[in-house]
């Protein structure tokens, strides 16, 4: 079957929805993909087959958080990735082989690319911004744009995103003060070098990136952990208190988990830099107070409402706030941060703090690492500063930087740090992140074999004994907060214990997952006698909180513990507070929640363990190949302070370090080009 499209054409080895009825029966494409395609095409009259494909293929990216289809990543041989399966095909078309391709006369992918755009501008559904403005055009549900196919909804955040970011990216006032003012630079500069004493002769970058937010009313300070980014922005907001007393600041984080982490790491700057405000430092002592400890989640900040996607603050009723710090910004999407920075009131500045290498957000887009793209050149990092910006920097931090080549603004408002001071450089767990990064096996297993101590490795090649292994490992590392709930002491120090050591997952479901690793090791504690899981709720028993509950301040992720009340005897579940202060919940009053002796890679982020064991499957199918990457790989090692352990084989661990997952996106192309 051949159907024709000007110098397109698609074969096809079955009708259009009957090979999408194989691809969804096969796992390669939804229900969802099939009906949200086929509804658009009969709800528009539309009959071209090559749209009825399109439609699925972005209902498929849409599902995989990517926020777009890139003409040009369609798979023309098999786009719908179908398998050669007879089995599953019902009729008598059994032993017919099953083939989608997308034949072109064209040579080049370029020009393919624009045949199906053509394709694509000719549908009743799709909009093209600039080129058909009519009001029926700016009703329709899918926008096409630099041969990107959108839904609208991902293509408003996406350009809302881009415009309010280079809107933000400008000179701050204290720049100009700082251009025009001599003196009033000799002063900044003093007191930067004062609260940055580095002793050697290499650029001191906490420096240049607390110059740089002090330039800039949008400045992003990404690295890996430990490398000193909550340190720099205390010294950056003691600088700003000083100069602008009278700011309001706000901190934030995406999670619960992790504003409680900021909050910690803030309270722990401030009291190092007490002891260091002396000499030319003496008058910012005044302003240390000033600096805000509480730190919120986002959506706090912005004000849910019950049942619906829009929160109370947005561009009609923007935020109360000069500055606002979010911090772990590589967990927020694409949709809440369109919603925060639409929410930012029109003068505000805004400092973002994460780790670009880090799994990307849960829900749709990668925007911190699109933010950090043009930071990227081949396979170095380098620093994209005008040569305006340079020159300042350079004169407030006394040392001498370089230009880069590109011309727009938001290089200037970037700065990454690279030094980790967390993980010594020739320490095992700092060298396991590095080589797995950078995508190099090779190093990586070298790393494996020098048997460094704070490493392990259980290969699973003889399972039963793997498993033991691991198990093993888990009984003696949950061993110490078990021996604490038998000795009934104070909730918070047993709490704390556990929080010593977690057991993290590539994947929920299976028995490498959450769900079966899980049940394992309750099972393994319960032989031990160190656990008694008689019913669903039991003293001991650690649980994910996995909805919000604004009424009970219980937030997705937070953790707790089962444990009874030491004067009423009654089993409560324990949380720990943002300042510290512990709460209690009657179970039968918890929001959904799990157990959590294991938890995924993705639930762990925003969060620190000191020791570290993650699972991985021994032998990954389907969508499990997709989950195992680089990133994944890099946020679970970088989970763990001291002690960093693997569970799995080393063809899996190494494809997972050559898999890096990029998100598709026009948001850097949007920001860079
Ligand atoms: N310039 C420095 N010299 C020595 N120690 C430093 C320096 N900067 C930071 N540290 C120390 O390194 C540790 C980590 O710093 P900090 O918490 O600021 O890093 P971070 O990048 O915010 O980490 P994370 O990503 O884990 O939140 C802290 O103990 C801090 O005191």
């Amino acid at each position: 079957m051949q159907l024709v499209n000007t110098a397109l054409s698609l074969q096809l080895s079955h009708p259009l929805p009957q090979l999408l009825k194989f691809a969804e029966q096969q796992g390669a494409i939804t229900a969802l993909d099939r009906h949200f395609a086929l509804q658009l095409c009969q709800l528009s009259a539309e009959t071209e087959p090559m749209l009825l494909l399109l439609l699925t293929l972005l209902s498929k990216q849409l599902s995989s958080q990517h926020s777009c289809l890139p003409l040009a990543h369609i798979e023309l041989n098999n786009p719908l990735a179908l398998r050669d399966e007879l089995h599953i095909q019902p009729d008598d078309s059994a032993n017919e082989p099953l083939f989608c391709r997308i034949v072109s006369e064209a040579q080049t992918d370029t020009q393919i690319c624009a045949q199906l755009s053509d394709i694509l501008q000719q549908s009743s559904l799709v909009w093209q911004p600039q080129a058909n403005e009519t009001d029926d055009a700016l009703n329709r549900p899918l926008v096409l744009q630099q041969q990107r196919l959108y839904l609208r909804r991902y293509w408003r955040y996406e350009q809302l995103v881009a415009s309010k970011l280079l809107s933000l990216a400008q000179d701050s006032a204290i720049a100009t003060q700082l251009d025009q003012q001599p003196r009033f630079l000799q002063q900044v500069s003093e007191l930067l070098n004062g609260l940055f004493a580095s002793s050697d002769d290499e650029i001191d970058w906490q420096k240049v990136a607390a110059a740089t937010t002090l330039s800039r009313n949008l400045s992003i300070i990404t690295g890996g952990p430990g490398t000193g980014k909550t340190t720099t922005v205390t010294k950056v907001l003691l600088l700003l208190l000083y100069l602008q007393p009278q700011l309001t600041l706000r901190l934030v984080a995406p999670t619960g988990k992790a504003a409680a982490r900021l909050s910690e790491s803030i309270k722990g700057s401030k009291a190092r830099l007490q002891s260091e405000l002396n000499g030319v430092l003496q008058p910012l002592q005044q302003s240390l107070a000033l600096i805000p400890e509480e730190a919120a989640t986002i959506h706090r900040l912005l004000g849910v409402i019950p049942d619906d996607s829009r929160f109370r603050h947005n561009s009609s009723n923007p935020l109360l706030l000069d500055l606002l710090i979010v911090d772990e910004a590589s967990m927020v999407d694409l949709p809440l941060m369109a919603k925060l920075l639409d929410a930012l009131p029109e003068n505000a500045r805004l400092i973002l703090l994460g780790d670009q290498d880090q799994l990307a957000s849960v829900e749709a887009g990668a925007v911190l690492a699109d933010i950090c793209h043009g930071l990227h050149d081949g396979e170095r990092w380098q620093m994209q500063y005008s040569h305006q910006q340079a020159e300042r920097l350079s004169q407030l931090c006394r040392t001498q930087l370089a230009a880069g080549s590109y011309q727009g603004t938001l290089g200037d408002s970037l700065c990454m740090l690279r030094h980790s001071h967390r993980f010594k450089g020739d320490a095992g767990i700092g060298m396991l992140a590095s080589a797995v990064n950078q995508g190099n096996v090779s190093a990586a297993k070298q790393i494996w074999r020098q048997q460094y101590a704070e490493l392990a490795w259980f290969e699973q090649q003889a399972e039963m004994n793997a498993e033991r292994q691991l198990l093993d490992h888990c009984v003696a590392m949950y061993r110490p907060y078990l021996a604490l709930v038998q000795q009934q002491a104070e909730p918070q120090q047993v709490l704390q214990t556990f929080n010593q050591f977690r057991v993290l997952c590539a994947m929920r479901a299976g028995e490498y997952g959450v769900d079966g690793l899980n049940l394992a090791i309750i099972r393994r504690l319960a032989q031990a006698e160190l656990l008694a899981p008689r019913q669903e709720f039991y003293s001991g028993r650690p649980i994910i909180i996995r909805s919000n509950d604004y009424n009970l301040g219980l937030f997705n992720g937070d953790i707790g513990i089962l444990l009874p009340d030491a004067s009423s005897q009654r089993l409560m579940a324990w949380f720990e507070r943002a300042d510290g202060s512990m709460m209690q919940v009657l179970p039968a009053r918890l929001p959904s929640h799990d157990t959590c002796f294991a938890m995924t890679v993705h639930k762990s982020q925003g969060s620190e363990f000191n020791a570290v064991t993650m699972v991985l499957p021994p032998q990954p199918r389907g969508a499990q190949v997709q989950l195992l990457c680089r990133e994944l790989l890099y946020t679970g090692i970088t989970r763990a302070k001291k002690h960093f352990s693997c569970s799995g084989r080393d063809a899996v661990f190494s494809l997972a370090v050559k898999q890096l997952t990029l998100r598709a996106s026009g948001l850097a192309s949007r920001l860079w080009s």
